[in-house]
């Protein structure tokens, strides 16, 4: 829906949060049209909620709706929360380096509309996809990461990540690791995709790594980005069957696929507020 707005939530676990939340949400004239929620342990865990709701009455006054319910409900509750609208356009950044599979996805469901975002530019640090991206309107920088001089590329892109005021940003196959201080400034909100069914095969070529080992899956991991590398909270993963018949290039043919499908699933429900961090775990609602 158009007009949905979303209310996410963590707090600690007790009785009376639904009941809370959702006479809150009557007591306010919005319709519940979805609600999804989660305990890790009823006695003393924390709560997840993510509560779908129509916004007519809110787009009247978004102010006094939070102020009422940070008063009456999130308070009492210790809750942790936050209210994304429908019609929000978080703005975003793609990073790239050679290999564009997973770009043009996003690039393409972005403009069909099914991700709901302000994709604000893409940065490389290649020049190879300069024409492709601009086709679609989108600012192209190139910013190359020189022998022993990564500090200043992440200065340059820090700076313009900063100047367009980005949200989020997506790692679609960029293949630098970025430094602790990188991502530091963006606290799991920064996606990438893995091209391995993680925990196997952390890492570099991590196709040639599952051809050696004989693998009879391969996988693609999408993840919030921590300092350290392939570690972060997992979003989505996906896999598919393989066999002795194939070599090195058929895996990662066949796990491009899986890299495309896996990372805009995650982006998407990002973007839709549907994904709670809990430790080093995620909560994934569903669509
Ligand atoms: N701090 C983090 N940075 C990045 C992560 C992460 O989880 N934490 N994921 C990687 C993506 N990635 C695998 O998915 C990956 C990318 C790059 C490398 C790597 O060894 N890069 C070398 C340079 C390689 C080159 O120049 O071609 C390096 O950065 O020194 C390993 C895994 C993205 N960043």
């Amino acid at each position: 829906m158009e007009g949905e707005a979303r209310l996410v939530i963590t707090c600690p676990d007790r009785p009376g949060i639904v009941a809370a939340v959702s006479g809150f949400l009557f007591q306010s004239g919005a319709n519940i049209t979805d609600l999804q929620q989660h305990s890790t342990d009823p006695e003393g865990g924390t709560f997840f909620m993510r509560v779908a709701f129509d916004t007519a009455h809110l787009l009247l006054d978004r102010k006094a709706f939070t102020e009422r319910f940070q008063e009456e409900v999130a308070g009492p509750f210790r809750m942790a929360w936050r209210l994304g609208l429908e019609k929000d356009r978080p703005r975003v950044a793609l990073l790239v380096s050679r290999q564009a599979h997973a770009l043009l996805e996003l690039l393409w469901r972005w403009r069909t509309g099914e991700l709901k975002a302000e994709i604000r530019l893409v940065v490389s640090n290649h020049p190879d996809h300069r024409d492709e991206v601009e086709r679609f309107g989108i600012p192209y920088h190139h910013v190359p990461v020189e022998k022993g001089r990564k500090e200043e590329a992440e200065e340059r892109i820090l700076a313009l990540l900063e100047e367009e005021k980005v949200e989020l940003v997506v790692l679609a196959r960029y293949m630098q690791i970025l430094s602790p201080r990188f991502v530091e400034r963006y606290p799991m909100r920064i996606i990438n995709i893995h091209h391995s069914f993680l925990p196997a095969f952390a890492g570099a070529d991590p196709y040639r790594q599952a051809y050696e080992r004989g693998v009879k899956l391969i996988g693609a991991t999408a993840h919030y980005v921590t300092e350290e590398l392939d570690q972060g909270p997992i979003i989505e993963q996906d896999v598919v069957r393989v066999s002795h018949r194939h070599g090195v290039a058929e895996l990662r043919r066949l796990g491009r696929e899986l890299e495309r499908a896996v990372l805009a699933r995650a982006v998407k429900w990002h973007l839709e507020d549907r994904v709670l961090v809990h430790g080093n775990r995620t909560v994934v609602f569903s669509e």
